[in-house]
């Protein structure tokens, strides 16, 4: 079996534990030699007690060397054992601090490229891979080296005949198993393939499984799912077939009959024929089995050596993650005005997403980004808080380029609400207040009024004390709403928003609206809207289209103008309404200068447009 270059991270996580793991290794060889040592005073005194004019004290003597030996042997290994263990905790609690430390300063795009769960592996199933590896596995190839060296050397000197051939079955069974693995190893990169294609047929077939029936598809899911399985095992079956008989034989060639039969047999033949006195045939008989019986063990210690290795190389892929980079003399802040100068963005390797973005952000406004699905609004909106950094020009806060800032400064002026928001396995009240643990629970109140979380909240038995996923579990849009409460008590003088209303029912989105009306006062607010009706009363609407701005203005500016905005208004206004039907009529809106003098909404006075829809069209506006 080839082991893999994992070896090298291996070698380099185990660095800082070399002194204890040299003590441990050391004390497993003086473990393995003291153990052979005891088996070869057996087969000494049995010689003694047998040998013509039998000598006393010899066989005490060697009773009492066996008597020495087997403690020594049962307590080094014991240190070896505790030695290891303790290394191995250390190495668990050090990796573990290290990728939190690591994690937490890794840009905040990293973790939209990979799922909470390729990070939780990391974190916990690769450190605790190690576990055996570090605690055990080493130990144990020290074991299977030392023990039949040690044999070998006695059983040579006693009689360098039979010691000689009590290693062809070491060489013969490791010949055979490299032989085995050798094979297996050509087909490794085939039974990831296949294990893989099986694995993606399960997450198609569950994942899925609502979709693929809802459309009648539930069957080729299957299928697929089932042709997988049968390709694996026809896989499985000829690999198990290839290496089977080598393996086999490497297992019979070690196996102690096998092993005594080759010894004992010669050694009888030269006991009877006069070659040798019959009690020196006993250590051969005591100790040849466990020369090449180590060979038998190889197969699962490569295998714990390679998975610890393949783990080892996740972490140290993780912890060597550039994080973001910090300024060593962080600049301060004036204001909350937010200033994108030139800004143009690209992912890793990707095309460019943003291009010539100049753009400013002043306190107590309300700032939209419109434009159609993958034109850069999130990419631009996750900028401001320092996900990923620009590929040119600067985005500024309070006058400092973000890259300037202390993290903890930055994130203390910028909150954000995403879309996926990620509330914590506590209760309502932390959760709001994570940014503010020590909160009044009056402030954690308030917040969750504005937000229009509040009275969601108190319907659960145990209030603000519910803990989430545990007593309470929220629909997408009311965990939106907590994200929301928790921005306002962290209260930011930026605020992002992205597609904060995505999930809103329509009764609680009016009032969301009112609440980061609210929360703008004063602030500077950034917010990604995908329904047009959301952001009419926004002071300056951007149309983002292929990373551009292609419009800026407010509202009623825009819809005089014939471009984007205007066609994707009535776009969602024709598909979400069809019970209006002048909307289509839209071009001629250049009469629009009359809008102005509609009367005023009782609700919103500000909002001229609003009041001019009817009622149940201020809710179902589609979606681009
Ligand atoms: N993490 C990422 N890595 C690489 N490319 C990305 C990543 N996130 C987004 N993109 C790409 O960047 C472009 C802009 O995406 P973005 O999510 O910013 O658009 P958007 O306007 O917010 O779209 P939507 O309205 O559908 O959310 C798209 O082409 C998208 O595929």
């Amino acid at each position: 079996m080839r082991i893999p270059n994992p070896v090298r991270p291996l070698a380099s996580l185990l660095a800082p534990l070399r002194s204890l793991l040299v003590v441990a290794v050391a004390l497993q060889a003086v473990s393995s030699v003291a153990a052979v040592v005891s088996l070869i005073a057996v087969a000494e005194a049995a010689q003694a007690l047998l040998a013509a004019g039998r000598d006393e004290d010899q066989v005490w003597l060697w009773v009492a060397v066996c008597g020495t030996t087997a403690p020594v042997s049962l307590l080094t290994a014991s240190a070896a054992v505790t030695l290891t263990h303790v290394g191995d905790a250390r190495l668990q609690l050090r990796l573990r601090r290290a990728l939190a430390d690591r994690l937490g300063r890794v840009p905040l795009g990293w973790f939209a490229r990979r799922g909470s769960g390729e990070v939780k592996k990391v974190v916990h199933d690769d450190v605790h891979a190690m576990h055996y590896l570090v605690a055990h596995t080493l130990l144990d190839i020290t074991a299977v080296i030392v023990v039949p060296v040690t044999a070998l050397v006695y059983l040579i000197v006693a009689d360098w005949r039979l010691g000689l051939l009590s290693v062809v079955p070491l060489v013969a069974g490791i010949w055979l198993f490299a032989r085995a693995m050798a094979e297996a190893g050509t087909k490794m990169a085939d039974y990831g393939r296949a294990a893989t294609e099986i694995n993606n047929a399960v997450v198609e077939f569950v994942d899925g499984i609502a979709v693929v029936k809802t459309f009648g598809r539930a069957r080729s899911a299957y299928e697929r799912f089932s042709r997988a399985a049968d390709a694996f095992h026809d896989f499985f079956s000829r690999w198990v077939a290839a290496t089977t008989a080598m393996t086999t034989a490497s297992q019979i060639v070690v196996a102690p009959p096998a092993v005594l039969l080759l010894v004992l047999g010669p050694g009888i033949a030269l006991v009877v024929h006069g070659g040798m006195p019959a009690p020196e045939i006993i250590p051969f008989a005591l100790l040849a089995p466990g020369v090449a019986g180590a060979v038998s063990n190889i197969g699962t210690r490569l295998q714990a050596l390679r998975t610890g290795g393949v783990a080892a190389a996740s972490v140290a892929g993780m912890l060597g993650t550039p994080p973001l980079p910090v300024s060593d003399s962080p600049r301060m802040t004036e204001g909350a005005t937010v200033e994108l100068r030139g800004v143009s963005f690209a992912y890793e390797g990707g095309p460019s997403v943003l291009d010539g973005i100049d753009l400013v952000l002043a306190p107590g406004t309300v700032t939209a980004l419109v434009g159609p699905s993958g034109a850069g609004k999130s990419t631009l909106a996750r900028l401001v808080p320092r996900f990923f950094d620009v590929t040119s020009g600067a985005v500024t806060v309070g006058g400092a380029d973000v890259r300037e800032l202390d993290p903890g400064t930055l994130y203390g002026l910028v909150g954000f609400v995403f879309q996926d928001v990620g509330l914590l396995r506590a209760s309502v009240a932390d959760n709001i207040a994570l940014a503010r643990p020590d909160a009044p629970r009056e402030a954690v109140v308030e917040a969750a009024r504005a937000a229009q979380i509040h009275d969601r909240v108190v319907r659960e038995p145990a209030g603000y004390d519910a803990v989430v996923g545990h007593d309470v579990t929220f629909s997408l849009g009311e965990q939106q709403r907590i994200a929301i409460a928790r921005a306002l008590l962290a209260d930011a003088p930026v605020l992002v928003l992205d597609e904060a209303t995505a999930y809103a029912d329509p009764h609680a989105e009016d009032a969301v609206q009112r609440a980061l009306s609210a929360a703008a006062a004063g602030r500077t607010l950034l917010v990604i809207a995908h329904r047009l009706a959301s952001v009419r009363e926004a002071d300056q609407i951007i149309v983002l289209e292929q990373g551009r701005i292609v419009q800026r203005g407010r509202h009623t500016e825009l819809l005089r103008e014939d471009g984007r905005y205007r066609r994707m208004w009535a776009a969602q206004h024709s598909a979400g309404q069809p019970e209006l039907p002048e909307l289509p009529e839209l071009p001629e809106l250049p009469e629009l200068p009359e809008l102005p003098e509609l009367p005023e909404s009782p609700e919103s006075p500000e909002s001229p447009e609003r009041a001019a829809l009817p009622a149940q069209g201020r809710h179902k506006e589609a979606r681009t």
